[in-house]
C-alpha cells in the first residue's frame, strides 16, 4: 500500500473562525479552532495509508497540540506578510507541500483542519479513488470550496488555489472532482449552521468536549 502525506495549515488562533464571532468569544473560537484540529488529526492518523502529518501555523498553541498528537510543524512562512488571506493560506499550503516533498516523492492530501465529523473510512476511500499520478479534489459540502487535494506522486508541481470558491479553480487547473457519499470529510466548520451540521452527523472526543462545556 502506498504512504500518504496529509498536510493541514492553521491560521493565528486570535483570527480564526471570526464567522463564528456572533456565537461564540474569541477564546471559545479558540478552544474550539484547537479541538477540531485534535478531531481531524485523529481521524486522518486512523487511516490505514497515512503515514505523517505536517501542521503548517504560526501560532505556538496550534504547533503544540500538532507536536503532542505526532504530527511534524513547518513555520508559516506568510503568516505576517501583508497578503490577501487567501494568498497567505496558499502560500502556507505550498511551504508545507514542499518540505514534505524534500523527503521523496509521496503521494499528498492537502486536508482541512475543521473537519470534526471525519471519519476514517472517508479518507481512506477517498485517498484510494484518486487515480495514479493524478491530482484530485473532495468538494465541500457547500459545493464551492475545498474540503481536500489528493496529489498522487508523479502529479506535477502544485499549485494551491484555496479561497473563495476553490473548488472551480481546482477543478479548472486539472483536479479530478472526487464522488463519494463523505459527509464528515465534505463537512468543514465556518458557521454556526455548520456547527449544528457537524453535531448532528457526530463530532470527535474533543469537539465534542468542548462544545459541551460552552452548552452545546
Ligand atoms: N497556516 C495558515 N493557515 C491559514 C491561513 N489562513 C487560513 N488558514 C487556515 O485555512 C483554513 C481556512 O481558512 P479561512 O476560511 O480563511 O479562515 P477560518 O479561520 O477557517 O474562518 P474565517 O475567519 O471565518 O474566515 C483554516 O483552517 C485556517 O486556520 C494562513 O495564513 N496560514
Ligand atoms: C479556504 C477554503 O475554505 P473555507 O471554506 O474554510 O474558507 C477553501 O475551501 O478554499
Amino acid at each position: 500500500m502506498s504512504t500518504a502525506h496529509v498536510v493541514i495549515a492553521v491560521k493565528h488562533l486570535a483570527t480564526a473562525k471570526t464567522r463564528l464571532a456572533d456565537s461564540f468569544s474569541e477564546a471559545d473560537r479558540a478552544r474550539l479552532v484547537v479541538a477540531m484540529l485534535r478531531d481531524t488529526i485523529h481521524a486522518a492518523r486512523a487511516v490505514d495509508a497515512v503515514g505523517s502529518i505536517t501542521v503548517v501555523t504560526p501560532d505556538p498553541t496550534v504547533a503544540e497540540v500538532a507536536v503532542e498528537l505526532g504530527a511534524r510543524v513547518v513555520d508559516d512562512p506568510a503568516a505576517d506578510d501583508d497578503e490577501d488571506s487567501a494568498d497567505r493560506l496558499n502560500s502556507a499550503f505550498a511551504a508545507a507541500v514542499t518540505s514534505a516533498r524534500s523527503e521523496g516523492e509521496l503521494d499528498i492530501i492537502v486536508l482541512q483542519a475543521d473537519l470534526p465529523a471525519l471519519r476514517p473510512g472517508e479518507l481512506a476511500q477517498a485517498y484510494e479513488s484518486a487515480g495514479p499520478a493524478s491530482r484530485s479534489v473532495v468538494t465541500d459540502h457547500h459545493g464551492t470550496g475545498t474540503a481536500a487535494l489528493i496529489l498522487k506522486a508523479g502529479a506535477g508541481d502544485f499549485t494551491p488555489l484555496f479561497g473563495p470558491a476553490s473548488a472551480s479553480r481546482h477543478r479548472q487547473s486539472g483536479a479530478h472532482d472526487l464522488d463519494g457519499h463523505w459527509p464528515g470529510l465534505r463537512l468543514d466548520v465556518d458557521t454556526i449552521d455548520d456547527v449544528r451540521q457537524a453535531l448532528s452527523l457526530g463530532v470527535g472526543t474533543a469537539t465534542t468536549e468542548v462544545l459541551r462545556t460552552l452548552g452545546w
